[in-house]
């Protein structure tokens, strides 16, 4: 895109937490003009007046050029891109708010990761349930290794967009495309979405494996056969188990299970050190998605007759009272099995 005409592009962003505020900044940098709603306002005019998310993104300046609001309306009228990055258990509200006010050629990104409790629909999903007069090809997903903070530091992170039209992939890749941010495109939407809600509880488990310090042998294992569950679920709903091997499959789960920057693997870490759930989440701010979607994954799992032994057990640490250590006995101590007996 001519200058000119990035400047001229008007992106709405709703949600102001650490990755809507990172990737607004992304944006911003490269000229266009970006409106960033956030829920709280306090938190719009911390952005204003101080050029920082002091709540959500302390230490990142923003540029002159990115204006935040508490007004929702004012973040999607006259766009011609929004980027939804509020928690996935909002999402739903989020969209039926102002699906009224986006017209109808608005491109639709989401970097949400999540799949909703109940319907167990993904973003994309709820997007097009609540916006049934965007074309479905119009519904982007955003996804990757990409913590919000180094983006914010400006490292070079490399991340997948998937539409089910290639020209439509091809375009967002060209927006969000930069010197720190490379992007590549897919038209596996249900893929991405799959690998990016299932690695947050694949991540909880990873956290629990290095809070009652299992060692390094057992994370490479959970990640692994973490892995293979995310693939199996994956293929169940649709996706091309090509997908899981990318940026938004392997790529994101090795970062989450790793990162000491992940929400999710905190959370598991504090729940193997043999902290209460309850007491976890009371301290923090911050969505860990990984936490909701565990419910969600585990009656996929009933629903769909796909095993998922890891993903099971961490629902059931987090809502049944299993403890971390039953359910690494019970992992350990299933049939034994070939390695690849599902892909036979
Ligand atoms: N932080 C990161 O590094 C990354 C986050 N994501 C995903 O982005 C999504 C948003 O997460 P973050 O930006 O990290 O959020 P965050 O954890 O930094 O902040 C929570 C956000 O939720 C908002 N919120 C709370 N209640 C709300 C409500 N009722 N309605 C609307 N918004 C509400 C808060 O205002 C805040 O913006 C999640 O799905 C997350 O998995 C994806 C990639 C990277
Ligand atoms: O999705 C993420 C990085 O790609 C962020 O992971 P957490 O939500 O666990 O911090």
């Amino acid at each position: 895109m001519p200058h000119r005409d990035v400047e001229k592009f008007q992106i709405g962003v709703l949600g102001a937490g650490s990755w809507g505020t990172a990737l607004s900044m992304l944006l911003a940098d490269k000229g266009y003009s970006v409106t960033l709603w956030a829920y709280e306002a306090e938190v719009a005019r911390e952005i204003v007046e101080y050029r920082e998310n002091r709540s959500y993104l302390p230490g990142i300046a923003l540029p002159d050029t990115l204006t935040a609001t508490a007004d929702m309306s004012l973040a999607v009228r006259e766009k011609d891109m929004v980027l939804f990055v509020v928690p996935s258990h909002v999402m739903r509200e989020t969209a039926r708010n102002v699906s009224r006010e986006i017209a109808r050629e608005t491109l639709l990104v989401t970097a949400s990761k999540g799949i909703e409790n109940v319907t167990h629909r993904t973003m994309t999903g709820i997007l097009k349930e609540e916006m049934i007069h965007i074309p479905e090809e119009q519904l982007v997903v955003l996804s990757g290794p990409s913590f919000a903070r180094e983006v914010g530091e400006k490292r070079p992170t490399v991340v997948t967009v998937a539409s089910c039209s290639s020209d439509i992939a091809r375009r967002v890749q060209e927006i969000f495309a930069g010197p720190a941010f490379r992007v590549y495109t897919t038209e596996d939407v249900m893929g991405v979405e799959v690998g990016g809600a299932m690695k947050n509880v694949i991540a909880i488990a990873a956290g629990v494996v290095d809070g009652m310090e299992l060692g390094l042998n057992t994370r490479a294992a959970l990640i692994t056969r973490g892995l293979a569950e995310i693939r199996r679920l994956g293929v169940a709903m649709g996706a091309s188990h090509h997908t899981f091997s990318g940026l938004s499959g392997v790529g994101d789960l090795m970062l989450t299970c790793t990162g000491s920057l992940s929400r999710n693997h905190t959370v598991g870490q504090l729940l193997g050190q043999g902290k209460t759930l309850d007491a976890i989440l009371k301290e923090m701010r911050m969505v860990a998605e990984g936490v909701k979607s565990a419910r969600s994954v585990y009656n996929l799992s009933a629903k769909l007759g796909v095993e998922l032994p890891i993903c099971n057990e961490v629902y059931r640490v987090l809502y049944e009272g299993t403890t971390p250590r039953e359910a690494v006995d019970r992992l350990m101590n299933r049939t034994l099995k070939q390695e690849f007996h599902d892909l036979m």
